[in-house]
């Protein structure tokens, strides 16, 4: 889920006395945008009146259903979001009539995107939504829902036994699924920062250059621009004082970024579609940031490569807290002997760095008895994955022969193109307003728009250095306006 998913994930942690609700409440307000930008392939919508008894006995057959498929614990997620709309209440009251509710409840499917800016009309022909006929009861509706898209699910399905949650092995469309990944896993890594006081004089700087690099090339547009606002904030946001104790009083340690969302407040969490493993506790963050680190390898231009390279083991070194693979990977960093001039040879070594990890993970996870079963870890690309990949295996140590060109142009499509190809976030910027630069700015991908290895330099920025810096000292210029009308007053 994705915009309005915090008020949905807000909606879905509620709790109503003992009795936790699943399904999103949904208001005129916040329709169109949720169902937009579900990553979910189905919506159930469900008119009712909170006056209406029928329609309060009817809800817990509804959360019933909604449990299975909506929420960080949802045991099917990902599937189809399970929503409501109170036609009581008064905001509502055009909604409900553009969908012809007739009576209480009455439940609508179809595709999500089809519910916005739609409705439906009872004798039209090419109606896109279906109403629901046969879902009174929990058993009924799931059901229905079963015919609708040859599932089996079952009510008493528990988390992680679950038949959908298919092995990314072989299965190249599955990485469409993770830009939602990637966006939670940048946000994630923000929150680690911030809850654990990362941001310090000696690792400010590489934090800088990493946000320009998501700035430049983040897959995901809303953090792109959420990066691009930290960055031309970046003085206010995280002054350097801003873990002195006076600070930390009023603001929970974390300073004015404490209520910052990197990627927008809308980004989906608790989900991992793609980084879901089968067993709690396993995949999730990790599996995010890697999947955001291959994707920014590939899409970097020859000439920043060893920006990037520089860049992306800073943040590891400073920012991921996992000692042994921060150490790992450094060490693995500090063996580079000559610089990056190609975007290929840099895509290249961070895919065979992320190999020698899960070499050294094959063994220990098997020794420890630690590993996801359903997703092994492997040498990777596995042949199904990418047969043009591989050459032979080596007869001497049992080592795969790669053909590395073979392997970029895999890279290139499965963590560039592929990647983005179902993100649904392309209207959620809204139209330019006060943020117009900041927006024009991130409105493309790969809209490289801040020199790289300007990091610092943007603090005494001319407009030369592209629009990014333009935004910033017209920021400066304001705020500096500002300060001066301010002082005036105070005289
Ligand atoms: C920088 C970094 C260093 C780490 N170091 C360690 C460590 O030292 N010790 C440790 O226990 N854990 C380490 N981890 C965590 C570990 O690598 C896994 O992320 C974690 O175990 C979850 O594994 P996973 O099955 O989700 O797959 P991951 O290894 O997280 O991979 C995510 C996805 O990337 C794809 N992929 C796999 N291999 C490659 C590749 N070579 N190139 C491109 N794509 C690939 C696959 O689709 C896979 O599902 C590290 C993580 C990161 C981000």
């Amino acid at each position: 889920v994705s915009s309005g998913s915090r008020s949905i994930l807000r909606a879905i942690d509620a709790e109503k006395g003992d009795v936790r609700d699943y399904a999103v409440d949904l208001n005129v307000t916040i329709f169109d945008a949720v169902l937009r930008d579900t990553p979910a392939t189905f919506a159930v919508v469900e008119f009712f009146a909170h006056w209406c008894p029928a329609c309060r006995n009817y809800k817990p057959h509804y959360e019933k259903v909604a449990r299975l498929f909506n929420g960080p614990d949802a045991v099917h997620p990902g599937i189809i979001l399970m929503t409501r709309v109170d036609c009581a209440s008064k905001i509502n009251t055009k909604l409900c009539d553009k969908f012809s509710v007739g009576h209480y409840p009455m439940l609508f499917w179809g595709h999500p995107s089809k519910f916005v800016s739609g409705g439906w009309e009872p004798k039209q022909e090419k109606n896109e939504l279906r109403v629901i006929d046969d879902g009174r009861t929990a058993d009924k509706l799931l059901n229905w829902i079963n015919k609708q898209i040859g599932s089996s699910f079952g009510l008493d399905d528990e988390k992680f036994e679950n038949e959908h949650l298919s092995s990314n092995g072989s299965d190249p469309g599955q990485i469409a699924r993770a830009v939602y990944d990637v966006e939670e896993a940048t946000s994630t890594a923000f929150d680690i920062i911030l809850v654990n006081k990362m941001i310090k004089s000696e690792t400010r700087a590489s934090l800088i250059k990493f946000l320009q690099l998501l700035v430049a090339h983040h897959p995901s547009r809303r953090c792109r621009k959420g990066s691009a606002e930290v960055l031309v904030n970046f003085d206010d946001l995280c002054p350097s004082d801003m873990w002195s104790t006076e600070k930390q009083e009023d603001s929970d340690g974390k300073g004015a970024l404490q209520n910052f969302q990197i990627c927008g407040k809308d980004v989906p969490r608790g989900y991992w579609m793609f980084c879901r493993g089968s067993k709690n506790d396993t995949r999730g963050f990790s599996c995010g940031l890697w999947v955001l680190l291959h994707s920014l390898s590939v899409r970097i231009e020859d000439g920043e490569s060893q920006f990037a390279f520089t860049t992306i083991c800073e943040f590891v070194h400073n920012f991921f807290i996992c000692e042994e693979c921060r150490q790992h990977f450094y060490d693995m960093c500090s063996s580079v002997s000559s610089p990056f001039n190609k975007t290929r040879d840099f895509a290249l070594w961070l895919w065979s760095a992320h190999n020698k990890v899960n070499e050294r993970l094959i063994k220990e996870e098997a020794s420890l008895g630690t590993e996801d079963p359903k997703f092994p870890k492997m040498i990777w690309p596995p042949k199904q994955l990418c047969s043009s990949c591989h050459l032979h295996r080596s007869q001497r140590n049992n080592s795969i022969d790669w053909n590395q060109d073979e392997v970029f142009k895999f890279l290139s499509n499965y963590y560039g193109k592929t990647l983005v190809s179902l993100y649904k976030d392309k209207k959620i910027l809204g139209k330019a307003g006060a943020n117009g630069a900041l927006e024009d700015l991130v409105a493309s991908t790969n809209a490289l728009v801040v020199p790289v290895g300007a990091a610092l330099a943007i603090a005494v920025a001319s407009c030369a250095f592209g629009a990014l810096a333009c935004y910033w000292r017209s920021q400066q210029k304001s705020r500096k306006y500002f300060h001066q009308l301010h002082s005036l007053k105070n005289i």
